[in-house]
Formats: C-alpha cells, sequence, structure tokens
C-alpha cells in the first residue's frame, strides 16, 4: 500500500526524531485532552506501532497528533491510514488538490481548523491555486456546487434526496461525473467523522504549526494548554479531584454499577421479549430524546472567521433542527443499509474504497481488548452496540432487532453529552466533557471510543446518502 523505499531507514529516523522529542519535552506534550507520553511510551518494541509509525510518516511526510493518538488502537490506525492514503494520494477520479480542497471544504464546515489548516499545506503542495484558499467562491464553479452538499452531509444527512445529486451530475458546464461524486462523498464523510474524531478527543496543532505551541507555561501547570483554546480558562469545582466533581470512590462504583446493569440486561434479554410496536415506540422515544441532550456549555457561537470562508451559509447546524422541533425521519437499517446500498454502490464506482471503508467501519464495531477500566475480561458488546446503535438513532436509523431501551440504562447523560455533542458540534467539545464521563476508564478506551463515534459516523453517512442515487446507475 504504501512506498517501502528505504521505509527501514525512515522507521528508524522516525523512532530517532519521537525519541528526541520524548527528552525534550518530558511532561509536555499536550497534543490533545491528556498526556500522550504519560500513556504512550513511545519507545517501547511493538513492530507494528513502529510500522505504522514509519508508514505514516512516509506517507504523510510528518506524525501527526491523529496518528500519536490513534495509535493506541493499531489495527484501527492501520486501516485508517491505509483508507486516507488510497482517498488522498492513489490513482482516483479527482486531481490531487480537488481532493485536498475537498477535505479543506469538509473539515471547514465543522470548524476544524487543525485539519483546515493540515490541508492547506497540502493543498499548496500539490499545485493549488492559493486564491482558492481565500474563500469558496474563488474556487471553480464546480467544487462551489458541492457546498450544499457538504452542508448536508456534515448536518442533516437525512435531508440529502436524489434531486440533490441529480442536480450536480447535471449541472452541464461544471458537471461531476459519478465516479468524481462518489470520490468527493466519500472525501466528505471522511472529514466530517475525522473532525468530530479530533475534536472528541482534543487534538491541537503540532508543534510546527500555526496555533501548535503546546508547551505548558508554570503558571498554568494544573490543566493543559488545549483547555484555554476549548474555553476553559481556569481553575473549578474539579480541580479537587481529576477525575470531576464526582470523589473517586464514587467513579469507582461506576464501572462496577455499569457492568452490574449489563449483567442484568443480559438476564433480562434471555427471559422477556418486548413486541415489535414496544420495540418502536423505544426507538422513536430515544431519538426524540436525543435531540434534546445539550450540554450547559451549548451556546450559540460564529465560527471563526479564518476557517468559515471555505463554506457557505455558516449559520446551518445540526442544532437549528432539534431547536424548531423539527422531525429526523426514521430509517430502517433492513432498507438502507451499508452492506447493501452504500458498500456495492462505493465498490464499483471507485473500486477498493467500498472494501476499504467497510474494513474500517468492522475494525471499529469489534475493537475490544475485553477491558472495562480496571477490569478485564469483560464482554463489552453490550456496551459498544449500544453506543454504535445510539449514534445512529440521532441520525434516525433504527436496527429493528435492538431494544433501545437498554441505552437508557447504559449510557449516563454526561457521555450522552458528549457524544451528541463530538457527533452533532464537533467544535463544541470541551476538556470538562471529556473529563466527566466514563472517569475510572483509560484514554485509550476513550480514544477507542472515539474511533467508534468515527465509524459510525460514516456509516451513517453512507446509509442515508447511498440510497439517494439515480435508479440508473
Ligand atoms: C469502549 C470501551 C468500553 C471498550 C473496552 N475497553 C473493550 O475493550 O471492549
Amino acid at each position: 500500500m504504501f512506498s517501502r523505499t528505504s521505509l527501514g531507514s525512515l522507521g528508524a529516523v522516525v523512532i530517532y526524531l519521537l525519541y528526541l522529542s520524548y527528552w525534550y519535552f518530558p511532561d509536555n506534550i499536550a497534543n490533545c485532552f491528556f498526556l500522550l507520553n504519560q500513556t504512550i511510551q513511545v519507545g517501547n518494541e511493538d513492530a507494528m506501532m513502529h510500522t505504522l509509525f514509519a508508514d505514516s510518516f512516509a506517507t504523510l511526510g510528518r506524525l501527526d497528533n491523529v496518528t500519536l493518538v490513534m495509535v493506541f488502537h493499531p489495527q484501527y490506525l492501520e486501516s485508517f491510514l491505509k483508507t486516507q492514503h488510497y482517498l488522498l494520494q492513489m490513482d482516483g477520479p479527482l486531481p490531487l488538490h480537488y481532493r485536498h480542497y475537498i477535505g479543506i471544504m469538509a473539515a471547514a464546515r465543522h470548524q476544524c481548523s487543525y485539519l483546515v489548516n493540515l490541508h492547506v499545506n497540502d493543498f499548496l503542495h500539490v499545485g493549488g491555486d492559493p486564491k482558492w484558499l481565500n474563500g469558496l467562491e474563488n474556487a471553480p464553479q464546480k467544487l462551489q456546487n458541492l457546498g450544499e452538499l457538504n452542508k448536508m452531509l456534515a448536518h442533516r444527512p437525512w435531508l440529502i434526496t436524489k434531486e440533490h445529486i441529480e442536480q450536480l451530475l447535471k449541472t452541464e458546464e461544471n458537471s461531476w461525473s459519478l465516479a468524481e461524486l462518489i470520490h468527493a462523498v466519500v472525501l466528505l464523510t471522511h472529514y466530517h467523522s475525522l473532525a468530530s474524531f479530533t475534536f472528541g478527543c482534543g487534538i491541537s496543532p503540532e508543534i510546527d504549526c500555526e496555533g501548535g505551541h503546546t508547551f505548558r507555561p508554570p503558571s498554568v501547570s494544573n490543566y493543559c494548554i488545549c483547555d484555554i483554546t476549548n474555553g476553559y480558562h481556569g481553575m473549578d469545582e474539579n480541580q479537587a479531584s481529576p477525575a470531576g466533581s464526582i470523589p473517586i470512590t464514587e467513579s469507582v462504583c461506576e464501572v462496577e454499577a455499569l457492568m452490574e446493569k449489563m449483567k442484568q440486561l443480559q438476564e433480562c434479554r434471555d427471559e422477556e421479549e418486548a413486541s415489535q410496536e414496544e420495540m418502536a415506540t423505544r426507538f422513536e422515544r430515544e431519538k426524540r430524546e436525543s435531540m434534546f441532550v445539550c450540554s450547559s456549555e451549548d451556546e450559540e457561537s460564529a465560527p471563526a472567521r479564518d476557517v468559515s470562508r471555505h463554506f457557505e451559509d455558516t449559520s446551518y447546524g445540526y442544532k437549528d433542527f432539534s431547536r424548531h422541533g423539527m422531525h429526523v425521519p426514521t430509517f430502517r437499517v433492513q432498507d438502507y443499509s451499508w452492506e447493501d446500498h452504500g458498500y456495492s454502490l462505493v465498490n464499483r464506482l471507485y473500486p477498493d474504497v467500498g472494501q476499504l471503508l467497510d474494513e474500517k467501519f468492522h475494525i471499529a464495531y469489534n475493537l475490544t481488548y475485553n477491558t472495562m477500566a480496571m477490569h478485564k475480561d469483560v464482554d463489552t458488546s453490550m456496551l459498544r452496540r449500544a453506543i454504535w446503535n445510539y449514534i445512529h438513532c440521532m441520525f434516525g436509523i433504527r436496527y429493528d432487532d435492538y431494544d433501545y431501551g437498554e441505552i437508557n440504562q447504559l449510557l449516563d447523560r454526561s457521555f450522552k453529552v458528549y457524544i451528541k455533542t463530538v457527533v452533532c458540534t464537533p467544535e463544541k467539545t470541551t476538556k470538562r466533557m471529556y473529563d466527566s464521563f466514563w472517569r475510572q476508564f483509560e484514554h485509550s478506551e476513550k480514544v477507542q471510543f472515539a474511533c467508534i463515534l468515527g465509524g459510525t459516523v460514516g456509516t451513517s453517512v453512507c446509509y442515508t446518502s447511498s440510497c439517494n442515487y439515480p435508479d440508473s446507475i
């Protein structure tokens, strides 16, 4: 997949650089919501991790913070990098500068200046016209036409209709071919979900990028500098207990209580089965309630000026829809599924990508170490499924055979606030939200959860967009 030229020596250079940075910045690497060097042993002998770092470096020409955080889950990272490499660098319908520009448009839609900046550099590097970076109105009409789809995919994918797709294919002069459009849709969704991952883990810019000076000055040594950029300006009630305002002893019990609930639900599952009507009602209830989940920090804010120029209609977001009491239609997964619709459509028009995405979704869904915080040998499938289905539920996607009553038992409010924010308004995620759920879980488990989020966001948009393509294709 990756260029293997001198990969061995390149790998050695990367590891050496990492080793150096480890010694240069002890305790100060605040690349995300937690300190990486406390949790990842960069110098350990994990061969897969080394290979991944080297591959990532060879492909991207740098080792970015997304890779450093995602490497907690090497299997997922490998699949993620492979997909991204394919989308950005391998033969494909769209020219290279278009691909990066679409990445910019998608990341900007979620106000993710971290990803925007990365792709601005790449865009220029592959010969993109700097004028386009002054705003979407300076880009070719063909890309401007994609703005509407970008907006809907990011915020309300269920509103996309066959007409939206046809429009793009038909606009005579600036029309998209089907293959180009599929490439664009996959890029858009890839970057929408990566924006969720980035904000969900609080990933900050690399040291050499704008805003990337992440050293912690001694005066603010009790919290990570990225709090400042997230609007968390000082000490608060959480200070006494790093895990949140609930004392640590209580949050330890939370893990046990959650495990106990999982056990009870398993027993109930074996005993009684709710009727079809009851199951449908439970889904609708959960979907309705999910619209009203919001955090106390949820305020209106205008998108950062420098990022908003890459898209139009800045006021359009997920929130408008819930505030105005609009309705998210229900899609039964039996009628609209990635397996039956998305996968084959993507594969037909952009060979291999369907396969790569499918693999990524499967890894995200099935990834387990059978741990829950300090507990080992736990079957976590029930919890992971609740998370997966809850996210789909927010997008109106229903699994007939799933009892949505389980969600309320397993996911508490602070957890739902975090999920909802990361999925629907990722730019509003704060360190406080990150800290206040699953207080005793490992950071790697929270990152794992962010991978699941990425997987499901991608799947959701595929579900809803794949069914709207013209019959003729
Ligand atoms: C997301 C986490 C609860 C997953 C868990 N650590 C597992 O290995 O399955």
